[in-house]
């Protein structure tokens, strides 16, 4: 008998220790069991206390009357499928007559602390369908990436949502995007896992990196063509919308082909063309836009006019030849100047990492999903690379990348070095490896050491 109750104890402390240390063994090990108990013993008082049953029909309430039995209980919906997850439980339920999906959404909150969960969300699966996704702890403390990930082309396991989904930035449903974020955001920890997941896929990576190329050289050995200030962005920008009037022009030369047979698929975009002659579809990844915005004098107004305007062009006309644009910055508002809202208007992937201001988050959401505003100013200062993501369709989440470091994202695009395609329209923007500084660059020694 003494030997049963150390046990329990033991097991009972490794439990406790788990669940502050290492809530995701935690919820492995004991959580997802002592959950699963814990939702199915109170489901139907639950969803009872939130407002989310419906009286029984006439006819149960008559037939108990006539044959003299309990009045029958309140109806709950029906739970079709209880699917333990990797961070949580994933109820799918199926309404009764009388009940939308918005009910159970507006209840995610009152279910959340009946059920003792970290968070609830819920979301229709098609009429009368509603999936509830619970998470046992909180999952974007400690971003741990499942092991594995859908391995769809375009599409990069790029964070964890808060409700333990992964979210991916998917190309070729969101042609271009938009990440903004105040400084020390996490906006390039971000980028860099963008760059890391494009790494092993069939892409040629084009970066402009106006922050003297801290960012992006570092990966040069994966990227086809790069720029470290606005002049050389602006010929790099006009070199890619010649290249896509190139594939355009491709397409066009196929299409010639195929229309005179009969039955034949007509392409449309680059997908659309047989393997053997479809080009590399290409990401161009901008970090700090404002800078390529900015002008002192009317020469650089000139360039900034030439940039924006290539940049809107590829927006507007790039998804067809396959170039996806990833624009990065701290903001990117109408104060940047003329072309700049039309310009965003094509950017509809968005993420808003912390922001200090309001507006800066009305840049990312007003026009998309307003409801993300708040969301957005609400990102704590001591969560770097929380964000919060959403899209043309109005939805929107809380997500945050993984930690990788610079170091991390150099070995992986250096492991897939020999996949960088050569583009031979970007080749006077091919990154020189292993060269000395160039000439007129500052001695490093000219840089007061700090004490
Ligand atoms: N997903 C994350 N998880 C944990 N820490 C993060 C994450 N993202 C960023 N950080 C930390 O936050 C700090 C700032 O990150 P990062 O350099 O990406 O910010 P930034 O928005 O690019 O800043 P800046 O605009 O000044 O370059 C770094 O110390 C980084 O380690």
């Amino acid at each position: 008998m003494n030997w049963l109750a150390v046990v329990l104890l033991l097991v009972v402390a490794a439990a406790v220790v788990l669940r502050w240390r290492r809530p995701a063994w935690y919820w492995m090990s004991f959580g997802v069991t002592l959950a699963v108990v814990r939702v199915l013993f109170r489901y139907a008082s639950v969803m009872d206390a939130c407002g989310l049953t419906v009286p029984p029909p006439r006819w149960r309430l008559t037939l108990a009357r006539l044959t003299n039995r309990p009045v029958p209980r309140p109806r709950a919906p029906r739970v079709l499928r209880v699917r333990p997850t990797r961070t949580g439980l994933a109820l799918k339920l199926k309404l009764r007559p009388g009940q939308d999906a918005f009910d159970v959404a507006a209840s995610c909150d009152r279910l959340r602390h009946s059920f003792a969960m970290y968070g609830v969300t819920s979301r229709e699966l098609r009429s009368g369908v509603v999936e509830v996704r619970m998470t046992g702890y909180d999952v974007l403390k400690r971003v741990q990436m499942p092991a594995k990930t859908d391995t769809r082309p375009m599409r990069v396991p790029v964070a964890l949502r808060e409700d333990g989904a992964v979210h991916y930035r998917d190309y070729r449903a969101v042609p271009h995007a938009l990440t903004i974020g105040a400084t020390e955001s996490g906006k390039s920890v971000y980028q860099r896992n963008l760059v890391a997941g494009l790494a092993p896929m069939n892409v040629a990576l084009v970066g402009i990196d106006c922050k003297q190329g801290v960012e992006l050289f570092p990966l040069a050995r994966r990227f086809s063509a790069l720029a470290d200030n606005p002049d050389t962005a602006a010929d790099l920008l006009d070199a890619l919308v010649s290249y896509m009037e190139d594939v355009y022009q491709l397409i066009r030369a196929e299409q010639r082909i195929t229309s005179d047979v009969p039955d034949a698929e007509i392409a449309s975009d680059i997908w659309d063309l047989p393997a053997g002659l479809r080009p590399v579809p290409v990401v161009v990844m901008v970090d700090e836009v404002a800078e390529l915005a900015l002008f002192a004098t009317k020469a650089e107004e000139k360039r900034r006019d030439q940039i924006i305007t290539a940049l809107a062009r590829l927006a507007q006309l790039g998804r067809a030849a396959g170039i996806y644009l990833e624009v990065c910055g701290q903001r990117f508002g109408s104060e940047l100047g003329k072309g700049i809202t039309m310009l965003r208007a094509q950017l509809t992937g968005r993420t808003a990492h912390r922001v200090n201001d309001e507006s800066s988050a009305n840049m990312a959401f007003a026009d998309i999903a307003p409801d993300a505003v708040l969301a957005a100013i609400q990102i704590p200062t001591d969560m770097p690379g929380v964000a919060i993501t959403g899209d043309a369709t109005g939805g929107w989440a809380r997500i945050r990348a993984p930690h990788t470091s610079l170091r991390q994202a150099v070995n992986t695009c250096n492991r897939y070095a020999d996949l960088t395609p050569d583009l031979p329209a970007l080749a006077p923007f091919r990154p020189v490896l292993g060269i000395p500084a160039p000439k007129d660059a500052p001695a490093v020694e000219s840089i007061p050491a700090t004490v």
